[in-house]
This record gives structure tokens, sequence and C-alpha cells, in this order.
């Protein structure tokens, strides 16, 4: 892989994005987009509302196949990886507004979809090991007493520590965030900023936050970027 990243850091890359080509068919969104995150930095992106954020996301996920360029998670090729499970595992995707946030889904299993996605209940039963992780993903953010809840019936900063569970319970080393704190009021927003940042010394993790607002970036992450004209560069 080539690198003309805008982060370079020593240690271990989380992430190595390489001449980046991703779209929907038409005009690419990301276009030449490259990155190497270290493991354990905690990376803001700014852009706009169709910038691509959540593409960048997407195909970080290995959701859309790059038309070309490569992504490495922790030094391992998407492309070349046939463990798909081993990708699933180590990046969590924590979405602007919780799902299940509007249905009737307890805390519990919606912490514990986190172990297998959509297929949670249909074909699974959750074991001793699945339950112990729920539990131990509930009591780092805070949850514990509230694992029979509706999740309908929590707070917006609730219900973003559940989605935020949801990704730890499957012991994910990155986590994806998009726009976290949209939803919140200021004293929700801090507490989960403080949050985030605990469990990331806590658990090592590697921490990238999308959001069209830069300000609020800054105040939270150790580096920003921009996106724009489908590449990451430098906040002036
Ligand atoms: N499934 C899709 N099919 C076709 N075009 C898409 C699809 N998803 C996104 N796009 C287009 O790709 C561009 C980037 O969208 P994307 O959702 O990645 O931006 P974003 O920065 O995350 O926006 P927002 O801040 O509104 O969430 C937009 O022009 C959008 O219309």
């Amino acid at each position: 892989m080539t690198n003309s990243s805008p982060i370079i850091a020593a240690g271990v890359s989380a992430i190595t994005i390489a001449d980046l080509w991703v779209g929907y068919g038409q005009a690419p969104v990301l276009r030449d987009l490259s990155l190497n995150l270290a493991a354990g930095r905690s990376l803001g992106i700014a852009g706009p509302n169709g910038s691509g954020k959540s593409t960048l996301f997407k195909a970080i996920l290995g959701l859309i196949p790059p038309s070309r360029g490569e992504i490495a998670i922790l030094g391992r090729r998407l492309a070349a990886e046939r463990d798909r499970a081993w990708v699933r595992r180590q990046v969590g995707y924590v979405p602007q507004q919780l799902f299940p946030g509007r249905l009737p889904v307890s805390v519990l299993d919606a912490v514990l979809m986190g172990r297998w996605g959509k297929t949670f209940g249909f074909f699974k039963h959750p074991g001793a090991a699945d339950r112990s992780a729920a539990r131990q993903a509930l009591l780092e953010v805070g949850l514990v007493g509230h694992e029979r809840s509706d999740c309908r019936s929590l707070s917006g900063g609730e219900q973003q520590k559940v989605a935020i569970a949801r990704a730890l319970v499957r012991d994910a080393s990155i986590l994806l965030l998009d726009e976290p704190t949209t939803y919140l009021d200021q004293r929700s927003k801090a507490d989960l900023v403080a949050m985030i940042e605990r469990l990331r010394h806590q658990r090592r993790l590697t921490v990238v936050t999308v959001s069209h607002d830069a300000g609020h970036l800054r105040e939270i992450t150790d580096v920003i970027l921009r996106l724009r004209d489908g590449r990451l560069e430098e906040m002036p």
C-alpha cells in the first residue's frame, strides 16, 4: 500500500486507507482518499451534509467495496480478509440514533444484538459468554439496573450509551461514531464525551467521530481532519 496519509503517528496502525475511491455508480463520493490512524488515537472528521462521512464509515465497515484503493484494519487488508467475522468484531459502529430506539426491545436485548447483528433472536440464543459480555458492557456505560427497560423509555443520552455498549459487547477495538451527540442537551453531551474518553483509555480503543460541527470535534478529539472534495485534509 502506498501511504500519503494526513496522520503520521508511531505505533500500530488501526486504520490504513490508501488511494481510496468509493461511489454509488455515478460520480465517486470519495476520491483518492488516504489515512493512517494509529491505534489508540481519537480522530474527528468534519464535513458538511453529503460530503461522504457515512460513505467513509460504510467503506471501513466493508459494506461498500471500493472501486480503487485499499483499506486495512490493524494491518489486515479488507479486500483479502477471509474472516469477515473478525472484521465485524473489530469495528463497532455507533449511529446518530439508536436502532432499535423506537422498537419495543429491552436494553439487554439491544446490547446482545451487538454480538451477532440482525440474526440475533431468530437463529441464535445468547450463551453465558454473551450475557457476561453484555453485563460487562452495561457496567462500563453505567446502565446496570436498566437491563429490562424498554429502549423507548430511555433518554437520548442513555440510548447512545446502549449503542456504545452494543459496540463494546463485540470487543471492538475501533469505534466509529456518527454525530454521537447531535440530539443531546449540553449536560448529556459532556457526560457522553467523558464516557467515551474513559472507555478509550480503559479499553485502548481507536475512536473516529464524524460531524458537521468542526468546533465540537475540536473539543472532543485529539486531531481533526476535514472531508472535502472526497478527500481528507488538514483543517486550515
Ligand atoms: N445508497 C446510496 N446510493 C446512492 N447515493 C448515495 C447513497 N448513500 C449516499 N449517497 C450519496 O453520496 C453522497 C455522500 O453521502 P453521505 O451520506 O456519505 O454523506 P454524509 O457526509 O454522511 O452526509 P450527512 O451528514 O447528511 O449524513 C451524497 O451525495 C449522497 O446522496
